[in-house]
Order: structure tokens, then sequence, then C-alpha cells
């Protein structure tokens, strides 16, 4: 985990890093709009030079048309360039979003189930991702402004270097130098005491927003808590007002440092040329005009460069989570090839299995053997933590054991067509036809099939009541239609049965459905997985009585197995949870 504080070298290096994977990414949009805010800044030179020509000829009374037309034509030259630098500057910000979402996206897609269970993995990407949706736009604004204005600053250097006096063009380059870090540094502090960045302005939001929130009022109402939540949140507002108040008294006393600092090296430098005038062809009435308005002007530069750049350095921060994650493409990641090949994976061998989460100190899973066979129905069941999904998450390859070997057939890397009902199921905010589809994605659509699961899955009157497969789901889209938790439930079950699979997992797939339909739906999955295997876990064990096989799982072991009338007649656990539920019905 990162300190809190800011490491200047560590925080610039995460501008360079992603300049660098900017320029990799839309190579050349993202130079057109870095090098032409530059090439404009430098032509404030040759603007400043032409002035010099022009008052040089005033004072000698001659008027000549071709530095006057110099003159237009550069400004000219600039108002394009800030045209075309903002133009580049959207596209570039749409291409580069499009370019890490999708990075983010592929990576998300593609770690370990290991790296899901790091929180600061899960943390990290959360943050990376907010930083590509909202914070990119602005980072990259505020690197195009900088470099414009930083090019503008170089011209004014670039002018008293012209006046042939090493001592004018180092006075300018200090003044500048530490007028723009005094008033950076200052920015920053100010910045530093901002909402995003400290705990109270993180609680702050918390609580603003918590006290917006329908179901956060609908209990604070109840328990009459809503001024416990307002004073601590007043509270918290009032602490970081006076500190922002006691950071802006502190810019406003090196503000008058860095004028008078600004003020004594304008006066310096306009002596010592009076000084010389006539001395030598560069010190002339234009030199030392333009040099004279240009060192007032470069008081408002830094000003508007200290914005872009403080903003720059705080998003710096940021961009360390972007940062962090893209490094995880370079990662070997693990094979699996569930559902990418229709090689059959059947019969799964699992032998002395033992499993430990990274984060936890014990094993979740111990000694566990057992076979799938084609064919097959399996129950496992067991109390809450046994271990039993943990169980179907190396059974799919998607944690690895810390010892013993599983066999999907005979490879040691998993393969084969597998559907999951899971334990929530995920609600697709799509169309109904979509909601099916997304069992076999890959395939073209087919209806008959569609409307056959949903048939299984007894979804067909909700099909008649929609009207059609093409009605969206949820409540995202205007006309779409929400479902309850039991029709989700039943979908993600007919979106299973739709993947032409050698092997269906039901993790407590029926926990929203009422007892009556829940009875007729497995007795259904049983009939409809004759030719599959077929692995259930429930908590209900009514049904598990027509299974070929029932592990007990305990404390992460298999305790029992067998299949019902084995495991009533041993009087053990399964025996025993088994009265205990016959006994509800009695
Ligand atoms: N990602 C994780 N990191 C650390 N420990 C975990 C993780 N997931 C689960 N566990 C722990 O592993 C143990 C087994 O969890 P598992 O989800 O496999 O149990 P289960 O038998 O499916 O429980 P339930 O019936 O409640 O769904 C539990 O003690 C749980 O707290």
């Amino acid at each position: 985990m990162r300190k809190e504080g800011f490491v200047l070298k560590s925080d610039i290096s995460n501008i360079v890093m992603i300049l660098v994977r900017m320029v990799r990414k839309s190579p050349v949009i993202s130079t057109i709009t870095i090098i032409v805010p530059i090439i404009s800044g430098l032509l404030t030179f040759y603007s400043y030079a032409v002035q010099v020509n022009i008052i040089n000829g005033v004072a000698r009374g001659v008027i000549t048309l071709l530095p006057i037309l110099w003159f237009v034509v550069i400004h000219g030259v600039q108002a394009c360039s800030l045209s075309i630098t903002n133009l580049m500057k959207n596209r570039m910000n749409a291409e580069l979003t499009l370019a890490f979402q999708s990075e983010l996206i592929d990576i998300a897609n593609r770690v370990d189930f290991e790296d899901f269970d790091d929180e600061e993995f899960g943390n990290k990407l959360q943050r990376a991702k907010k930083v590509v949706g909202e914070d990119l736009e602005g980072i990259t604004g505020f690197l195009v402004s900088s470099v414009g204005i930083i090019s503008g600053l170089l011209s004014i250097i670039w002018l008293s270097a012209t006046s042939g006096y090493l001592l004018v063009t180092f006075v300018v380059t200090i003044m500048i130098v530490t007028t723009l870090s005094i008033r950076l540094f200052t920015e920053i502090k100010v910045r530093r005491t901002g909402r995003e960045l400290t705990f109270d302005g993180r609680m702050g939001d918390y609580l603003a927003n918590t006290l917006e929130d329908p179901n956060a009022i609908r209990e604070m109402r109840i328990y009459n808590s809503i001024s416990y939540f307002t004073n601590l949140w007043a509270m918290i507002m009032k602490k970081q007002h006076n500190k922002r108040f006691s950071a802006r008294k502190f810019e406003i006393k090196t503000g008058m440092v860095v004028a008078m600092v600004q003020t004594s090296a304008i006066f310096i430098v306009l002596v010592y040329l009076l000084s010389r005038m006539g001395e030598s062809n560069t010190v002339t009435v234009g030199t030392i005009s333009v040099l004279f308005l240009a060192l007032l002007s470069s008081g408002g530069k830094i000003m508007s460069l200290t914005w872009p750049l403080s903003k720059l350095y705080i998003s710096s921060s940021k961009l360390y989570d972007l940062n962090e994650v893209l490094t995880y493409k370079n990662r070997d990641f693990r094979k699996n090839d569930i559902n990418n090949s229709t090689d059959s994976m059947l019969p799964i061998t699992v032998s002395n299995v033992y499993f430990k989460y990274a984060k936890s100190n014990k094993n979740v899973l111990s000694n566990i053997n057992m076979t799938i066979k084609p064919g097959e129905k399996i129950a496992i069941v067991g109390e809450n933590g046994a271990g039993k999904s943990t169980l179907i998450k190396i059974l799919l390859g998607q944690y690895r054991p810390s010892s013993g070997t599983i066999c999907w057939k005979d490879h040691l890397e998993p393969h084969g067509k597998v559907s999951v009902v899971f334990q929530n199921a995920v609600k697709f905010e799509l169309t109904l036809r979509e909601n099916i589809l997304l069992g076999d994605a890959n395939t073209p659509s087919d209806d008959a099939k569609i409307l056959r699961v949903l048939e299984q899955c007894e979804l067909i009157d909700l099909l008649h009541e929609l009207g059609g497969l093409d009605v969206n789901l949820g409540q995202l889209v205007v006309g779409s239609r929400q479902l309850s938790g039991g029709q989700w439930q039943k979908l993600a079950i007919a979106r299973a049965l739709y993947n032409d699979a050698e092997l269906i997992v039901f993790d407590e797939p029926t926990s929203a459905i009422d007892p009556n339909a829940e009875m007729e739906i497995y007795t259904k999955l049983l009939e409809i997985c004759q030719d599959k295997a077929a692995i259930f876990i429930s908590h209900r064990l009514g049904w598990a009585k027509n299974v070929d096989t029932i592990y007990v799982m305990n404390n992460g072991g298999i305790a029992e197995v067998g299949n019902h009338q084995d495991l009533v007649h041993h009087k053990g656990i399964y025996s025993n949870m088994y009265a205990l539920q016959s006994s509800w019905y009695k």
C-alpha cells in the first residue's frame, strides 16, 4: 500500500509513465496535441522580436510594414494552434479513454481469481477505473495547458538572452523559477487540504452522500438519527473550512513575498539595462520596453501555470493506481479453457486436494478426494462455511489447489463445456433473448432452443406477458421490465441450460424461488440433466434423495459420501440434518 504523503519523484514518474503510455496508445494525435502548444508558446519569442523591431523603428521615426505583418501572422498562427490543440485534445481524450478502459476491462477479465480476493487489487482497479472515467480528461488538459505556458515563459528567458547580458538572463530565469516554485508550493499546500485527498474530505463526502441516500434516510428516520449524522457532517465541514482558511492565509503571505521577488527582479533588470543603453546594438528602447512588458506579464503567466501544474501534481497520485493496475497486463495469467474448447472434461478426478485462500491462515479445503463421472448427479451439502462453493471454484479451475491434484479427463488444465448457476444470479439489464444467449454467446442465436429452455424453467408465461424475446429486462431503459428475484434466478438456470455443457453446477440456484416451485424445478432439473453430469449445492435436502452421490462437507473436509439411503443408515451428519429438516414438515 502506498504511504500517504507525497513523494515528488514518484509523482512525477507517474505522470511520465502515463505520458509514455498515452503516446504509445495514440502516437500521432498525442504528439500533435503536445507539440502544437509548445511551438505556439515558443512563437511568442518571435512575437517579442518583431515588437522590438517595431518599437525601434518608431523610435527612429521609420515605420516598416514587414514586422507588423509578421506580428499579425504570428498572432494568427497562435490563435489557430489554440483551436487545433483543443480539437486534438478532445480527440486524444476520446481515444485514450477508450484505450485505457479497454485495457482495464481486459486485465479484469484475465487476472487470476486470487487477485480478485486481494482487496488491494480490487480497490486499485476501482480507483484506476475512476481515473480513466472521470479524471483523465482533466489530467490531459492540465498537461497541455502546462506545456503551452511553460514554452511561453521560456520565450521570455530567450528574449532576455537577446539583450546579450548573462546577468539579465540569470535574474529573469531565477525570478521565473523562484516565483513559480513558491506559487506552486503554496497552491499544492492549499489543494492538499482539499476534499479529495484527506480523510476528513472523504468522510465529509461520505456523510453528505449518506444524508441523501433514500435507504439510509429511511433507516435514520426510524432511529431518529439524522441529527447525529448532520452534526457529524457539520463538524467535519467546519474543520475543513478552518484548515482551508489557514492554508489560504499562508497563500496570501507567500503571494506578497512573490510579488516582492518579482518587482525587485524587474527593477534590477530595468535599471541594469537602462545603464547599458547604447552600449551595444542589442540593448535598445525596443528590447528594454518589450522585456519590461514581458516581465510584467510573466506574473500572470506564472499564476495561470500554477493552476494546471498543481492540479497535475495532485492528480498524479491518482495515476499511481492506474499505472499499478496496468502493470498486471504483463503478468502470466493461468490458462483456463473452460467453455473455450469442446473436448470432454469428464471424469474430473480430485486427489488429496488442500486449499487455503491467500488472505486466510487455515485450510478451507482439506484432503478432498472425489470423482465426477459423465452423467453422474452429485449433491454437495454441509453447513455454512463448510467449503462447498470453494470446492466448486476449484473444480472449475478458478483457483488452484494449494496441494494435491485435479485432472480434467487427462488434462491438468481446466477445459470443456460447463454451465454454472451461481448463488446470486447475475441480472443482465439486456433483453430476455440476450439473457439466455449469454449462456453460449459465441454461437448464433437459436430461437427454438431459447423457447425450449424458457419452457423448462417455467418462464413461458413471462415471455407471453412481455410479448416477445426482445423486451429489455431490469430498469435501465424506458419500457424495460423488472423481474422478481425468483424470476431472475429461473432466468439464470435457463441461461445455464442453453449451453450444451456436459457438466452443470447449481450453487444454491433456488434460494429466491418459492418452495413449491423449488421442488418442481429440482425434479425437472434432474430430468433435463439426464445425459449430463450435474452438481447441486443446497442447504435443503428433500431433493437430494434422487442424486447418485451425496458428499457431506464439514470444516473443509468430506465427512461422508454415499447415496441417500446409505447416509440415512449411517446415522451421521447427513442423517441428523435430514431428520432435523424433515421435522419441520411434521
Ligand atoms: N475469498 C475468500 N478469502 C478468504 N476466505 C474465504 C473466501 N471465500 C470464502 N472464504 C472462507 O472459506 C470458507 C468456506 O467458504 P465457502 O464459501 O466455500 O463455504 P460454503 O460451504 O459455500 O458456505 P455457504 O453455505 O454459506 O455458501 C469460509 O470460512 C469462508 O469464510
